[in-house]
Protein backbone atom coordinates (compact mmCIF):
# COMPACT_ATOMS: atom_id res chain seq x y z
CA UNK A 1 0.00 0.00 0.00
CA UNK A 2 2.72 2.46 0.83
CA UNK A 3 6.84 2.44 -0.61
CA UNK A 4 9.29 4.83 0.79
CA UNK A 5 12.77 4.03 -1.30
CA UNK A 6 15.58 6.15 -0.26
CA UNK A 7 13.71 9.32 1.20
CA UNK A 8 16.17 12.10 2.25
CA UNK A 9 15.14 15.08 4.15
CA UNK A 10 17.21 18.58 4.85
CA UNK A 11 16.31 20.94 7.19
CA UNK A 12 19.09 23.51 5.89
CA UNK A 13 22.02 21.43 7.36
CA UNK A 14 20.31 18.75 9.10
CA UNK A 15 19.76 15.79 7.43
CA UNK A 16 16.19 15.04 9.09
CA UNK A 17 15.52 11.89 7.07
CA UNK A 18 18.76 9.84 5.93
CA UNK A 19 17.56 7.27 2.77
CA UNK A 20 14.71 6.42 4.83
CA UNK A 21 12.95 2.86 3.57
CA UNK A 22 9.75 1.59 4.45
CA UNK A 23 7.26 -0.95 2.74
CA UNK A 24 3.97 -1.10 4.30
CA UNK A 25 0.82 -3.53 3.45
CA UNK A 26 -2.62 -3.45 3.51
CA UNK A 27 -4.49 -4.02 7.29
CA UNK A 28 -1.29 -3.32 8.94
CA UNK A 29 -0.68 -1.29 11.97
CA UNK A 30 2.25 0.21 11.72
CA UNK A 31 4.10 0.89 13.91
CA UNK A 32 7.15 4.31 13.85
CA UNK A 33 8.86 4.09 16.57
CA UNK A 34 11.57 6.61 17.40
CA UNK A 35 13.58 8.67 19.93
CA UNK A 36 11.77 12.48 19.28
CA UNK A 37 13.63 13.74 17.01
CA UNK A 38 14.39 10.59 15.41
CA UNK A 39 12.36 11.46 11.78
CA UNK A 40 9.08 10.46 12.46
CA UNK A 41 6.73 13.37 12.09
CA UNK A 42 9.18 14.50 9.15
CA UNK A 43 8.32 11.19 7.21
CA UNK A 44 4.80 11.32 7.98
CA UNK A 45 4.08 15.25 6.39
CA UNK A 46 6.13 13.69 3.29
CA UNK A 47 4.10 10.56 2.77
CA UNK A 48 1.14 13.37 2.85
CA UNK A 49 2.77 15.05 0.40
CA UNK A 50 2.88 18.29 2.83
CA UNK A 51 6.35 18.77 2.51
CA UNK A 52 8.90 18.83 -0.15
CA UNK A 53 11.88 16.59 -0.01
CA UNK A 54 15.16 16.50 -1.47
CA UNK A 55 15.64 12.63 -2.85
CA UNK A 56 13.36 9.43 -3.11
CA UNK A 57 10.17 8.29 -4.14
CA UNK A 58 6.86 7.57 -2.56
CA UNK A 59 4.20 5.51 -3.84
CA UNK A 60 0.60 5.49 -1.81
CA UNK A 61 -2.03 3.00 -3.52
CA UNK A 62 0.40 2.07 -6.29
CA UNK A 63 0.27 5.34 -7.27
CA UNK A 64 3.34 8.19 -6.77
CA UNK A 65 2.07 10.89 -4.14
CA UNK A 66 2.11 14.30 -4.92
CA UNK A 67 0.37 17.46 -3.79
CA UNK A 68 -2.22 17.25 -6.21
CA UNK A 69 -2.73 13.39 -5.71
CA UNK A 70 -6.35 14.44 -4.70
CA UNK A 71 -7.91 11.00 -5.11
CA UNK A 72 -5.12 8.94 -2.28
CA UNK A 73 -5.97 11.67 -0.02
CA UNK A 74 -9.75 11.30 -0.01
CA UNK A 75 -8.69 7.44 1.02
CA UNK A 76 -6.70 9.16 3.96
CA UNK A 77 -7.42 9.80 7.60
CA UNK A 78 -5.11 12.17 9.31
CA UNK A 79 -4.40 12.90 13.26
CA UNK A 80 -1.48 14.87 13.73
CA UNK A 81 0.06 15.78 16.97
CA UNK A 82 -1.43 19.10 17.57
CA UNK A 83 -5.48 19.27 18.00
CA UNK A 84 -6.83 20.53 15.21
CA UNK A 85 -10.80 21.57 15.33
CA UNK A 86 -12.93 24.28 15.39
CA UNK A 87 -13.63 26.60 18.81
CA UNK A 88 -16.63 27.76 17.76
CA UNK A 89 -18.62 24.61 16.69
CA UNK A 90 -18.97 21.90 19.43
CA UNK A 91 -18.10 18.19 19.55
CA UNK A 92 -20.88 16.68 17.17
CA UNK A 93 -20.74 19.88 14.74
CA UNK A 94 -16.30 19.09 14.73
CA UNK A 95 -16.91 15.77 13.80
CA UNK A 96 -19.61 16.53 11.36
CA UNK A 97 -17.38 19.48 9.32
CA UNK A 98 -14.42 17.45 9.01
CA UNK A 99 -16.77 14.29 7.93
CA UNK A 100 -18.22 16.72 5.10
CA UNK A 101 -15.30 17.37 3.24
CA UNK A 102 -15.33 13.52 2.07
CA UNK A 103 -19.22 12.81 2.35
CA UNK A 104 -21.73 14.59 0.99
CA UNK A 105 -24.72 12.20 1.64
CA UNK A 106 -25.84 13.69 4.95
CA UNK A 107 -27.58 10.72 6.38
CA UNK A 108 -24.98 8.21 5.63
CA UNK A 109 -22.93 11.43 7.47
CA UNK A 110 -24.99 11.52 10.11
CA UNK A 111 -24.51 7.52 10.83
CA UNK A 112 -20.94 7.87 10.43
CA UNK A 113 -20.64 10.83 13.06
CA UNK A 114 -22.92 8.82 15.25
CA UNK A 115 -20.61 5.62 15.20
CA UNK A 116 -17.67 8.72 15.44
CA UNK A 117 -18.58 9.70 18.27
CA UNK A 118 -19.14 6.09 19.79
CA UNK A 119 -15.97 5.38 18.83
CA UNK A 120 -14.54 7.95 20.95
CA UNK A 121 -16.41 7.84 23.89
CA UNK A 122 -17.89 10.99 23.41
CA UNK A 123 -21.40 10.41 23.48
CA UNK A 124 -21.82 12.33 26.40
CA UNK A 125 -20.17 15.52 25.36
CA UNK A 126 -21.79 15.69 21.83
CA UNK A 127 -22.87 20.04 22.48
CA UNK A 128 -19.83 20.71 24.36
CA UNK A 129 -17.47 23.65 22.60
CA UNK A 130 -13.40 22.21 22.29
CA UNK A 131 -12.47 24.52 25.61
CA UNK A 132 -14.90 22.59 27.67
CA UNK A 133 -13.03 18.94 27.13
CA UNK A 134 -9.90 17.90 28.92
CA UNK A 135 -7.03 16.92 27.32
CA UNK A 136 -7.90 13.05 27.19
CA UNK A 137 -11.61 14.00 25.31
CA UNK A 138 -10.13 16.81 23.16
CA UNK A 139 -7.44 14.61 21.84
CA UNK A 140 -10.34 12.22 20.83
CA UNK A 141 -12.35 14.47 19.61
CA UNK A 142 -9.10 15.13 17.52
CA UNK A 143 -9.05 11.65 16.45
CA UNK A 144 -13.05 11.63 16.02
CA UNK A 145 -12.63 14.21 13.28
CA UNK A 146 -9.76 12.02 11.13
CA UNK A 147 -11.81 8.91 10.69
CA UNK A 148 -15.40 9.20 10.54
CA UNK A 149 -15.33 9.13 7.04
CA UNK A 150 -13.77 5.57 7.62
CA UNK A 151 -10.48 5.85 5.22
CA UNK A 152 -8.85 2.96 4.39
CA UNK A 153 -5.49 4.26 5.91
CA UNK A 154 -5.88 6.29 8.69
CA UNK A 155 -2.15 8.01 10.14
CA UNK A 156 -1.70 8.92 13.32
CA UNK A 157 1.32 10.91 14.74
CA UNK A 158 1.67 10.24 18.55
CA UNK A 159 -2.14 10.49 19.55
CA UNK A 160 -1.28 9.90 23.13
CA UNK A 161 1.19 11.82 24.15
CA UNK A 162 0.11 13.95 27.61
CA UNK A 163 -3.22 11.63 27.80
CA UNK A 164 -4.60 10.20 30.66
CA UNK A 165 -4.24 6.39 31.07
CA UNK A 166 -7.78 5.93 30.74
CA UNK A 167 -8.03 7.90 27.07
CA UNK A 168 -4.74 6.31 26.08
CA UNK A 169 -6.16 2.66 26.59
CA UNK A 170 -9.56 3.87 24.62
CA UNK A 171 -7.43 5.20 21.63
CA UNK A 172 -5.42 2.05 21.29
CA UNK A 173 -8.49 -0.01 21.62
CA UNK A 174 -10.78 2.11 18.98
CA UNK A 175 -7.45 1.59 16.31
CA UNK A 176 -7.24 -2.23 16.55
CA UNK A 177 -11.14 -1.62 16.71
CA UNK A 178 -10.33 0.25 13.08
CA UNK A 179 -8.24 -2.13 11.77
CA UNK A 180 -10.53 -4.70 12.10
CA UNK A 181 -12.90 -2.63 10.14
CA UNK A 182 -10.61 -2.61 7.43
CA UNK A 183 -8.50 0.23 7.94
CA UNK A 184 -4.80 -0.28 7.55
CA UNK A 185 -3.16 2.12 10.39
CA UNK A 186 0.57 4.27 10.69
CA UNK A 187 0.95 4.90 13.98
CA UNK A 188 3.55 7.16 15.67
CA UNK A 189 5.35 7.04 19.35
CA UNK A 190 8.20 7.11 20.87
CA UNK A 191 6.34 4.59 23.53
CA UNK A 192 7.43 1.31 22.98
CA UNK A 193 4.80 -0.53 25.44
CA UNK A 194 2.45 0.81 22.69
CA UNK A 195 3.65 -0.53 19.66
CA UNK A 196 3.96 -3.94 21.47
CA UNK A 197 0.11 -3.76 22.42
CA UNK A 198 -0.97 -3.09 18.97
CA UNK A 199 1.36 -3.10 15.92
CA UNK A 200 1.50 -6.28 13.70
CA UNK A 201 4.94 -4.71 12.52
CA UNK A 202 7.13 -1.84 13.72
CA UNK A 203 10.37 0.43 11.98
CA UNK A 204 12.35 1.61 14.23
CA UNK A 205 14.27 5.37 13.55
CA UNK A 206 17.24 6.73 14.34
CA UNK A 207 18.47 9.93 12.66
CA UNK A 208 16.21 9.89 10.14
CA UNK A 209 17.11 6.05 9.12
CA UNK A 210 15.00 2.80 9.87
CA UNK A 211 17.52 0.52 11.55
CA UNK A 212 15.29 -2.25 11.86
CA UNK A 213 11.92 -3.39 11.08
CA UNK A 214 9.72 -6.28 11.95
CA UNK A 215 7.17 -8.00 13.91
CA UNK A 216 7.92 -6.83 17.69
CA UNK A 217 9.46 -10.92 17.81
CA UNK A 218 11.44 -10.73 15.25
CA UNK A 219 12.87 -7.78 16.13
CA UNK A 220 13.56 -9.04 19.67
CA UNK A 221 15.04 -12.06 18.35
CA UNK A 222 17.41 -10.14 15.96
CA UNK A 223 19.36 -8.93 19.45
CA UNK A 224 21.51 -11.06 22.05
CA UNK A 225 19.69 -10.09 24.78
CA UNK A 226 17.43 -13.28 25.79
CA UNK A 227 16.98 -11.76 29.49
CA UNK A 228 17.80 -9.06 31.80
CA UNK A 229 18.07 -9.47 35.68
CA UNK A 230 18.00 -6.83 37.80
CA UNK A 231 19.06 -7.08 41.83
CA UNK A 232 18.27 -4.32 43.76
CA UNK A 233 20.24 -3.22 47.04
CA UNK A 234 22.61 -5.15 46.59
CA UNK A 235 26.51 -4.43 47.97
CA UNK A 236 29.07 -5.89 45.84
CA UNK A 237 32.73 -5.63 45.31
CA UNK A 238 34.45 -4.90 41.98
CA UNK A 239 36.02 -8.33 41.80
CA UNK A 240 32.36 -10.47 43.02
CA UNK A 241 31.50 -8.13 39.80
CA UNK A 242 33.90 -9.74 37.60
CA UNK A 243 32.85 -13.27 38.78
CA UNK A 244 29.59 -12.91 37.73
CA UNK A 245 30.33 -11.18 34.27
CA UNK A 246 32.10 -14.15 33.98
CA UNK A 247 29.40 -16.68 34.17
CA UNK A 248 27.97 -18.43 31.55
CA UNK A 249 25.82 -16.28 29.19
CA UNK A 250 26.46 -13.33 30.90
CA UNK A 251 27.27 -10.11 28.28
CA UNK A 252 26.97 -7.02 29.58
CA UNK A 253 26.47 -5.70 33.35
CA UNK A 254 25.50 -2.72 34.95
CA UNK A 255 25.93 -1.66 38.46
CA UNK A 256 24.65 1.81 40.39
CA UNK A 257 22.96 2.95 42.59
CA UNK A 258 23.36 -0.93 44.56
CA UNK A 259 21.21 -2.10 41.60
CA UNK A 260 22.65 -4.62 39.57
CA UNK A 261 21.60 -4.77 35.73
CA UNK A 262 22.92 -8.02 34.16
CA UNK A 263 22.08 -8.63 30.46
CA UNK A 264 22.04 -12.25 29.51
CA UNK A 265 21.90 -14.16 25.92
CA UNK A 266 18.81 -16.71 26.08
CA UNK A 267 19.52 -19.59 28.39
CA UNK A 268 18.16 -22.21 30.64
CA UNK A 269 18.64 -21.59 34.21
CA UNK A 270 20.02 -17.80 33.88
CA UNK A 271 18.19 -16.59 36.85
CA UNK A 272 19.16 -19.43 39.13
CA UNK A 273 22.41 -19.12 38.29
CA UNK A 274 23.12 -15.50 39.65
CA UNK A 275 21.00 -16.30 42.87
CA UNK A 276 23.63 -19.29 43.41
CA UNK A 277 26.33 -16.80 42.86
CA UNK A 278 25.10 -14.46 45.41
CA UNK A 279 24.29 -17.19 47.92
CA UNK A 280 27.67 -18.76 47.74
CA UNK A 281 29.40 -15.12 48.35
CA UNK A 282 26.64 -14.87 51.38
CA UNK A 283 25.49 -11.62 49.49
CA UNK A 284 22.43 -10.10 50.79
CA UNK A 285 19.54 -8.24 48.69
CA UNK A 286 16.15 -6.97 48.14
CA UNK A 287 14.18 -7.46 45.23
CA UNK A 288 15.00 -9.59 42.61
CA UNK A 289 13.25 -10.17 38.93
CA UNK A 290 14.04 -11.03 35.92
CA UNK A 291 12.18 -9.59 32.56
CA UNK A 292 12.49 -10.86 28.54
CA UNK A 293 13.63 -8.26 25.99
CA UNK A 294 11.93 -4.93 25.34
CA UNK A 295 12.66 -2.99 21.84
CA UNK A 296 14.35 -0.67 24.61
CA UNK A 297 16.72 -3.39 24.60
CA UNK A 298 16.74 -3.52 20.66
CA UNK A 299 17.44 0.02 20.39
CA UNK A 300 19.96 -0.03 22.99
CA UNK A 301 21.93 -3.18 21.64
CA UNK A 302 21.70 -1.10 17.83
CA UNK A 303 22.13 2.08 18.73
CA UNK A 304 24.54 2.03 22.05
CA UNK A 305 21.55 4.29 24.01
CA UNK A 306 18.23 3.83 25.60
CA UNK A 307 14.90 4.65 23.69
CA UNK A 308 13.09 6.32 26.58
CA UNK A 309 13.52 10.23 27.16
N1 LIG B 1 10.59 22.81 10.26
C1 LIG B 1 11.76 22.37 10.73
N2 LIG B 1 12.88 23.13 10.58
C2 LIG B 1 14.08 22.69 11.03
N3 LIG B 1 14.29 21.51 11.66
C3 LIG B 1 13.21 20.73 11.84
C4 LIG B 1 11.90 21.11 11.39
N4 LIG B 1 11.03 20.12 11.72
C5 LIG B 1 11.77 19.17 12.33
N5 LIG B 1 13.07 19.53 12.41
C6 LIG B 1 14.16 18.70 12.97
O1 LIG B 1 14.21 17.49 12.22
C7 LIG B 1 14.48 16.38 13.07
C8 LIG B 1 13.34 15.39 12.96
O2 LIG B 1 12.15 15.97 13.53
P1 LIG B 1 10.75 15.25 13.57
O3 LIG B 1 9.78 16.21 14.17
O4 LIG B 1 10.46 14.68 12.25
O5 LIG B 1 11.05 14.06 14.58
P2 LIG B 1 10.04 13.18 15.42
O6 LIG B 1 10.64 11.83 15.49
O7 LIG B 1 8.68 13.31 14.87
O8 LIG B 1 10.13 13.85 16.85
P3 LIG B 1 8.95 14.22 17.88
O9 LIG B 1 8.61 12.93 18.53
O10 LIG B 1 9.64 15.17 18.82
O11 LIG B 1 7.85 14.84 17.08
C9 LIG B 1 14.65 16.96 14.47
O12 LIG B 1 16.02 17.13 14.72
C10 LIG B 1 13.92 18.27 14.41
O13 LIG B 1 14.47 19.20 15.32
Amino acid sequence: MIKIENLVKRYGDLLALDHLNLQIKEGEIFGLLGPNGSGKTTALNCLLALLKYDKGTIEVFGKPMTPASYESKRQIGVVLQNVAVFEQMSVYENIDYFCSLYVTDKEKRKALVEEAITFAGLEDFRKKRPKQLSGGLLRRLNIACGIAHKPRLIILDEPTVAVDPQSRNRILEGIQELNRQGSTIIYTTHYMEEVEQICTRIAILDHGRCIASGTSEELKSMIKTGETVTIEAVALREEQLSEIRALPHVFSLTYNDQTLKISLSSAHHNFVRILHYLESQEVTFGRVFSELPTLNDVFLEITGKELRD
